[in-house]
C-alpha cells in the first residue's frame, strides 16, 4: 500500500520529538523533516534544558500536565536506561526561589517531579533576599547531546532529514500529504503568525564541577543549571529583540547575579556565551487546520510557540501532534490526495 507522505517542518527539539513520535507510531507514514538549521544551530541547543515549565494561562490545566508529565515520563525511562549519557538526560536537584511568596505556591507540575517540597526557614537563610522556595528534584536533557540522539533515532526508524528552508506552504504541499508545523520563531513569516515573537535569551558556560545543585530566580532572569561539561548560568529574556550577538554587558549582569547567590561563581572560567532566540507566544499553538491547495484540502499540524519551556513540553506536545496526525488518517485518506 502507498504510504502517507508527511513532512516535519523544524528540527528543533519540537521538530525533532514530533517526527519521532510519528515515524514510530504510525507505520503508514513516511516522514521527512526539512529544517533550515539542525541542531548544533537551532535554539534548542542554546536551552540549558531544565524540566521546569510555567503555568501557561488559558491553556487548561490538565492538558498542561499532559505536556509536561508525557515529556517527564519519557526523559526519566532514558534516564534508567543505557542511553541516559549519549542522550544528555540526568536527575538535577535544586532549588526555585521567590523575592515574593507566590500567590501559587504549589505548581501545577508539583506531584510528576520528584521530592518536591517547599524549603524549610534554615534553608531560606542562604538567600536573605528572597521570602520563599521550592526545593525540587527534575531532570535536565541537554540538547546537544538530545538532538543528535532523537536524528539518530529517527533515521534508524526510516526518518530522513533534509536541509532546506521552506517558504511556501502550498508549493510544499505538492509533494506531501501532511504537513507539521514545528518551525518554532519561523512560523512568524512561514504561516504569518504575528503572536509568535522573539525572547532573547543569552547565557554563558562556566566551568565549576563542584557545584552540583542548581538555583533558579523565580523571575527567570537569574539562574545556574549544573550540566555535564559545564555550568549554564543565565539570563535574560528581551521580548521583540532579535539580535543573535553576544552582548557584553548582559554577560556582565548574569555574572554578577549569579555570583550573588554563589559567590565563588565570580571567578569561574568562562567556556562560552550564547544567544538563543525563544519562540514567544502567549499561549503555544496546537491544533490542526486544513490547507486548500487548488481543490486538494491538505491538512496542517502546528505545534509552535514553546517559549521558554520547549524542553520541559517537548514529548508531551508531540505525543499530542502525533494523536491529530493519526486521527486525519483515519478521518480521510491523504494519499487519495483529495
Ligand atoms: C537561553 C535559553 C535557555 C532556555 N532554557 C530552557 C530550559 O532550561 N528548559 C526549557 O524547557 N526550555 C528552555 N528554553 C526554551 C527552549 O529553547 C525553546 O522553547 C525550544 O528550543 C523551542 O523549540 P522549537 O523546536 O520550537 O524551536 P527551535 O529550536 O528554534 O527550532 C525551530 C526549527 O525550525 C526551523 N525552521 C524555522 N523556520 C523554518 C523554515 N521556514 N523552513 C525550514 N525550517 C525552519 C529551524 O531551522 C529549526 O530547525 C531556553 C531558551 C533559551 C533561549
Ligand atoms: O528560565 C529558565 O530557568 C530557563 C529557561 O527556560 C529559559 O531561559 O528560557
Amino acid at each position: 500500500m502507498k504510504k502517507v507522505q508527511v513532512v516535519v517542518i523544524g528540527a528543533g527539539v519540537v521538530g525533532m520529538s514530533t517526527a519521532v513520535c510519528i515515524v514510530e507510531s504510525l507505520p503508514s507514514c513516511t516522514v521527512t523533516v526539512l529544517a533550515e538549521k539542525f541542531s548544533p544551530d537551532t535554539t534548542s541547543d542554546v536551552a540549558a534544558g531544565i524540566l521546569l515549565p510555567k503555568e501557561i494561562q488559558g491553556v487548561p490545566l490538565e492538558r498542561q500536565r499532559r505536556w509536561f508529565k508525557g515529556t517527564f515520563d519519557h526523559l526519566l525511562a532514558i534516564t534508567e536506561s543505557p542511553q541516559t549519557s549519549e542522550a544528555g538526560v540526568f536527575m538535577s536537584s535544586g532549588y526555585q526561589i521567590f523575592k515574593e511568596v507566590p500567590r501559587n505556591t504549589k505548581p501545577y507540575w508539583a506531584d510528576i517531579v520528584f521530592g518536591f517540597r517547599i524549603m524549610t526557614d534554615r534553608e531560606m537563610k542562604r538567600f536573605p533576599n528572597y521570602k520563599f522556595g521550592q526545593a525540587i528534584t527534575t531532570l535536565k536533557c541537554e540538547s546537544l547531546r538530545y538532538l543528535p540522539w532523537l536524528e539518530k533515532r529517527f533515521t534508524k526508524a526510516g526518518g530522513q532529514m533534509k536541509q532546506e528552508k521552506v517558504t511556501d506552504l502550498q508549493q510544499l504541499a505538492q509533494s506531501y500529504d501532511v504537513i507539521v508545523n514545528c518551525s518554532g520563531l519561523g512560523s512568524r513569516s512561514l504561516v504569518g503568525d504575528e503572536q509568535v515573537y522573539p525572547v532573547r535569551g543569552q547565557i554563558l558556560k562556566v566551568h565549576a564541577p563542584w557545584l552540583k545543585n542548581f538555583i533558579r530566580d523565580a523571575d527567570g532572569n537569574t539562574y545556574i543549571y549544573p550540566g555535564i561539561d559545564y555550568v549554564t548560568l543565565g539570563g535574560t529574556q528581551q521580548a521583540n529583540d532579535w539580535c543573535l550577538e553576544v552582548d557584553k554587558d548582559d554577560s556582565k549582569g548574569i555574572v554578577e547575579r549569579c555570583s550573588k547567590l554563589v559567590p565563588a561563581l565570580r571567578t569561574a572560567q568562562v567556556l562560552g556565551e550564547k544567544v538563543g532566540l525563544r519562540p514567544g507566544r502567549s499561549k503555544l499553538r496546537l491544533e490542526r487546520e486544513w490547507l486548500q491547495v487548488q481543490e486538494r484540502q491538505v491538512p496542517l499540524v502546528h505545534n509552535y510557540g514553546h517559549a521558554s519551556w520547549g524542553i520541559s513540553l517537548s514529548w508531551g506536545t508531540a505525543l499530542e501532534a502525533m494523536d491529530l496526525v493519526r486521527r486525519i488518517l483515519h478521518e480521510k485518506p491523504p494519499h487519495a490526495r483529495l
